[in-house]
């Protein structure tokens, strides 16, 4: 195996659980290399952390790293990856994202999307309702993304039903990261296993209810609308777009690339919908809020963008979609917060057989991390690597992040990579132009820009605060694993969770104290 921290019998490097991050496994190559190998129970982890490498796992032998992990929460909630993300490399992977490019994540059709415009143009409207008092940015850009998705899967006028649906979600997103000890050891599957499975299986449930109603009121509409007028524009949804896909018995063998056809059941759109709720919302969000964090703390560059919106787009009129291939400097800015602050940095893949990397063998079912948060700080690749340098996109020869320049992965590169990378970066764009252009903006209470915390949190950032962790940022949540609860001696899964970030990847510990 590629070099790593020794383990311990059986357990191996589990007690190193909270080295998977970003900035934990970045510290990990600094000591054993940009190939680096720990034993998690019976589960192979390598983490790639120089874009060389990731050349070899997302080009050179792409086929055997396409796979992707998932744990006992993420097989069952997605209908056994009935989903694009989480489906292994195949037929029916191959055959979803086809479809879902050219149906659902087209840039031409976000563009179509009113529902992009005018949910940027209500955030407008509210950051100038509190013109004079602090803006929470984060709190603010969430809700416009969700909004953003919400109404793009489910219909544009329709924001009826959307707390309901983030509830959902949010305990999706609990589950998907709780920790489980089947997720490690396989054969210690029924230590948690009755009180876990019965949560998913309430949260399925949930889900259930409310997106087949959905689902059903869309088939009905459908009907309606080919008994009236057959050439009649309709306003589409996503759900518009997979339901003509739809067979009630559809099934994932079914799919095979002989056939020309290709049938959704239900479960396809549900999961298919969860992919766009779980890969849209926070990706953005998180990418905007880092956009006017980094250019508040520079205000040269803050200025530059803001001046560039004047040249293009002056000071009479809104930003509109077809100035920001215009906006070249707003642009680089983009880049250079996605290089410094990818929201999604550790790509997570899994190889499909054994195979031999660097001379070092990887076992078949290792899960791959590719670190692209520390690779896009490689100081072998960027110069001055950790400041924010928007300038350094101006030059024609910088790496771009399409794909074929490894030092620069916010969207990953190869067969898995971002498929809504174009209306990603449009909704990013877009907001942004929109927030500098309509308002001036300076740090509340007299902060300075040196003075602004850039530090981040792996997975999930809490708005709650939560008393058991003692920390004000997490919120922590216990499961009795054995003992009596609140006895000293009982042993608990600890999961980080959150209630902002849907997607939380590996932020999870153990306590071995019954007090908490
Ligand atoms: C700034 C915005 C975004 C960023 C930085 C981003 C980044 C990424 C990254 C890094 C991956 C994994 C690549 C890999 O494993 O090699 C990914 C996958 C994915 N993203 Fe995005 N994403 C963004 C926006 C979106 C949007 C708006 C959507 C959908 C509406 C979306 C849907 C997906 C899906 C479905 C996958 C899984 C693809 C597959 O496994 O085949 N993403 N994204």
């Amino acid at each position: 195996y590629p070099p790593g921290p020794k383990g311990y019998p059986i357990i191996g490097n589990l007690g190193m659980v909270d080295h998977l991050t970003h900035r934990g496994l970045a510290s990990l190559s600094k000591r054993y290399g940009g190939l680096c190998h720990l034993q998690m129970g019976w589960l192979h982890v390598v983490a790639v952390s120089t874009p060389e490498i990731a050349r070899e796992v997302l080009q050179t032998q792409d086929a055997v790293f396409a796979n992707r992990p998932a744990n006992v929460a993420i097989v069952y909630l997605t209908y056994d990856r009935a989903d694009m993300a989480f489906a292994n490399y195949g037929p029916f992977w191959r055959q979803t994202r086809k479809i879902c490019v050219m149906k659902l994540f087209s840039r031409r059709r976000a563009e179509s999307w009113a529902s992009v415009r005018d949910e940027v143009g209500f955030t407008v409207r509210q950051v100038m309702e509190k013109t004079g008092v602090p803006v929470n940015i984060g709190e603010q850009v969430f809700a416009l993304t969700r909004s953003i998705t919400y109404k793009a899967a489910f219909g544009s006028s329709s924001s009826e039903g959307q707390e309901e649906f983030m509830e959902i979600l949010q305990e999706f997103s609990k589950l998907f990261g709780a920790f489980n000890v089947a997720d490690f050891f396989p054969w210690l599957g029924w230590v948690n296993a009755r009180d876990f499975n019965k949560r998913l299986a309430k949260a399925r449930n949930s889900l259930d209810g409310f997106i087949d109603t959905i689902i059903d009121e869309h088939i009905v509409k459908k009907n309606n609308s080919k008994t009236k007028d057959e050439d009649e524009e309709v306003d589409t949804d996503m759900v518009d777009e997979l339901l003509a896909f739809y067979s009630e018995n559809a099934s994932k063998n079914d799919f095979d690339e002989s056939k020309s056809t290709v049938k959704f059941n239900k479960d396809h759109i549900k999961a298919l919908i969860m992919d766009v709720m779980f890969g849209g919302t926070e990706t953005v969000a998180s990418a905007i809020e880092w956009a006017i964090a980094e250019l508040m703390k520079s205000p040269e560059d803050l200025k530059k963008v803001q001046q560039e919106l004047i040249d293009v787009v002056g000071l009479n009129r809104a930003v509109h979609e077809s100035d920001l291939e215009k906006l070249v400097f707003l642009k680089c800015a983009m880049k250079e917060t996605l290089r410094l602050h990818p929201p999604i940095p550790l790509l997570l893949h899994e190889t499909a057989e054994d195979t031999v990397l660097k001379g070092y063998r990887i076992p078949a079912r290792s899960r791959v991390m590719i670190n692209a948060w520390a690779i896009g700080r490689d100081p072998d690749a960027w110069e001055d690597p950790d400041r924010f340098n928007p300038s350094r996109f101006l030059d024609g020869k910088a790496p771009d992040f399409k794909g074929m320049d490894f030092e620069f992965l916010p969207f990953g590169s190869g067969r898995r990579s971002c498929p809504g990378m174009q209306l990603g970066l449009y909704a990013l764009e877009l907001a942004v132009a929109h927030l500098l252009h309509c308002f001036d903006w300076e740090l509340p209470h007299g902060m300075k820009p040196a003075e602004l915390d850039m530090n981040d949190v792996f997975g999930t950032h809490c708005t709650e605060g939560c008393s058991t962790c003692r920390c004000a940022n997490l919120q922590v949540e216990l499961s009795l694993l054995k003992g009596k609860e609140g006895e000293n001696g009982g042993v608990y899964s600890c999961a980080v969770v959150s209630r902002r970030i849907p997607f939380k990847r590996g932020a999870f510990f153990i306590c071995l104290n019954g007090s908490g």
